[in-house]
């Protein structure tokens, strides 16, 4: 069946009605209340903002801002992050999302943006649209008495050390630890001020009584520096059958700008009386934790998939905003089905910069766009896109110089959700 709906962005007044059909396809209650729509409103850019449009009423969803994605070596690429995506239940599969991808990935190329970027309900929705898993999340389940950690410790032996600390002094110092680890961890996506205000309860509290205030421990090394934010909350059984507390620590947040801060929060939270659990939040799959304990077992991946999706909008920037271990050259033959921005590019790539423009060379590696969007972040392997079939070598040896181009020594990590 098709219907004749219209794609449009919207104006404030179509806003209740948008944010209710966006409640109904999250399966929310579809209610917009007068304070949920003027706090979505005070950050939504609604020039960003879709809906489509039967009969006047709103029956699709699609929003987006503007954000800064982390390429591998450090250097943020200006991004279209893409969110709140819903088509109603009566519309489904008559090619909204479709429509409405289109046109925000036609205006966010036009407004110079070098990739889009998105978390996806489900694995099998956009890859359709030119979108690699550039960034996969673990999360892990700690066994805390199996760890084998020496129960006595009370703090960091490295002259460090941890403090529990309010919402205010993480809305202090967050942003500025959050910029440092941005600036060095591929995959990572900037935060807003209104989000560490979200993260600290005094704001976008949607539901009177729906808050509960984590705690918040500061990793402090020798010299007074903060280096690292654990946000957790506890929940469980104080006193069970057996006798003894099982509490688990659920993790909101855990960030550090050094090696010894991630470890010294680890056993710090591995150290707490009565927790027994800890779940980690999204962590990159070779995330330190488990070599965090003697026992590494005690920590099992109970969650491992795709997370943050990218694709690529400009190769050539793209190419040249990311670093490369060795210098070498290749020339890629990129399908792209929209017509953004697929063609035959030639890539210079040096430890010092890189330099990537189309040519009319002979093709040496042909892939599709959203298989190249998986390798810029470098977290998969050639050699493995050829063997799947997603990637053709035209030249042999053309897989191995990619991969030792593209692969990075640690795997991208998103810690955010959008
Ligand atoms: C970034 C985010 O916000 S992630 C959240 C995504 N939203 C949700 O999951 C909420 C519930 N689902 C929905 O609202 C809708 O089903 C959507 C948004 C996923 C898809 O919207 P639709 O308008 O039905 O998609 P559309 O008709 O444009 O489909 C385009 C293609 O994708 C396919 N497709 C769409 N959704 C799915 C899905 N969930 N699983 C597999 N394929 C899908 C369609 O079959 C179609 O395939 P075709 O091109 O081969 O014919």
């Amino acid at each position: 069946m098709t219907v004749d709906v219209d794609v449009r962005t919207l104006t404030e007044a179509d806003y209740p009605d948008w944010l209710r059909t966006l409640h109904t396809g999250f399966l929310r209650p579809p209610v917009a209340t007068d304070e949920d729509v003027a706090d979505r409103l005070s950050y939504t850019l609604l020039d960003r903002t879709l809906g489509a449009f039967d009969d006047g009423r709103c029956v699709a969803t699609f929003r987006t801002f503007p954000q800064q994605l982390t390429a591998v070596g450090g250097r943020a690429v200006a991004a279209d992050a893409i969110s709140n995506v819903t088509v109603l239940p009566t519309h489904r599969r008559r090619g909204l999302l479709g429509r409405m991808m289109a046109a925000d990935l036609a205006a966010a190329k036009e407004r110079g943006e070098i990739v889009a970027t998105l978390i996806a309900a489900e694995y099998p929705i956009y890859g359709r649209y030119g979108f690699g898993p550039g960034a996969w999340a673990a999360e892990w389940e700690i066994d805390v008495p199996r760890t084998g950690l020496d129960p006595r410790w009370s703090g960091p032996g490295d002259g460090g050390r941890i403090d529990l600390v309010d919402g205010a002094e993480v809305r202090r110092i967050g942003p500025a630890l959050h910029e440092r680890l941005r600036g060095r961890q591929h995959g990572c996506v900037d935060r807003s001020e209104r989000g560490w205000r979200v993260a600290t309860g005094v704001e976008g509290v949607r539901a009177p009584g729906s808050w509960t205030e984590p705690y918040y421990a500061v990793y402090r090394s020798a010299d007074g520096e903060a280096e690292g934010l654990a946000v957790y909350s506890a929940e469980g059984e104080w006193w069970g059958d057996t006798a003894q507390p099982h509490c688990t620590a659920r993790v909101r947040d855990l960030i550090a700008t050094s090696p010894a801060a991630e470890r010294a929060l680890w056993r710090y939270l591995c150290s707490v009386d009565w927790i027994t659990k800890v779940r980690s939040g999204p962590r990159a799959p070779d995330d330190l934790l488990p070599y965090a304990f003697p026992d590494v077992r005690a920590a099992r991946i109970v969650t491992l998939a795709d997370w943050l999706w990218v694709r690529l909008l400009d190769v050539p920037a793209a190419l040249e905003g990311r670093t490369y271990p060795v210098a070498g050259t290749l020339v890629l033959e990129v399908a792209d089905r929209q017509g953004l921005a697929g063609g035959r590019f030639r890539l210079d790539a040096k430890p010092a910069g890189a330099q990537c423009v189309p040519t009319e060379e002979p093709a040496e590696l042909s892939l599709g766009i959203g298989e190249l969007s998986t390798l810029w972040l470098g977290d998969e392997s050639v050699g493995r896109l050829v063997d799947l079939g997603k990637a053709v070598e035209l030249r042999s040896g053309a897989a191995a110089v990619a991969d030792a181009l593209f692969r990075a020594p640690r795997r991208a990590w998103c810690p955010d959700l959008f």
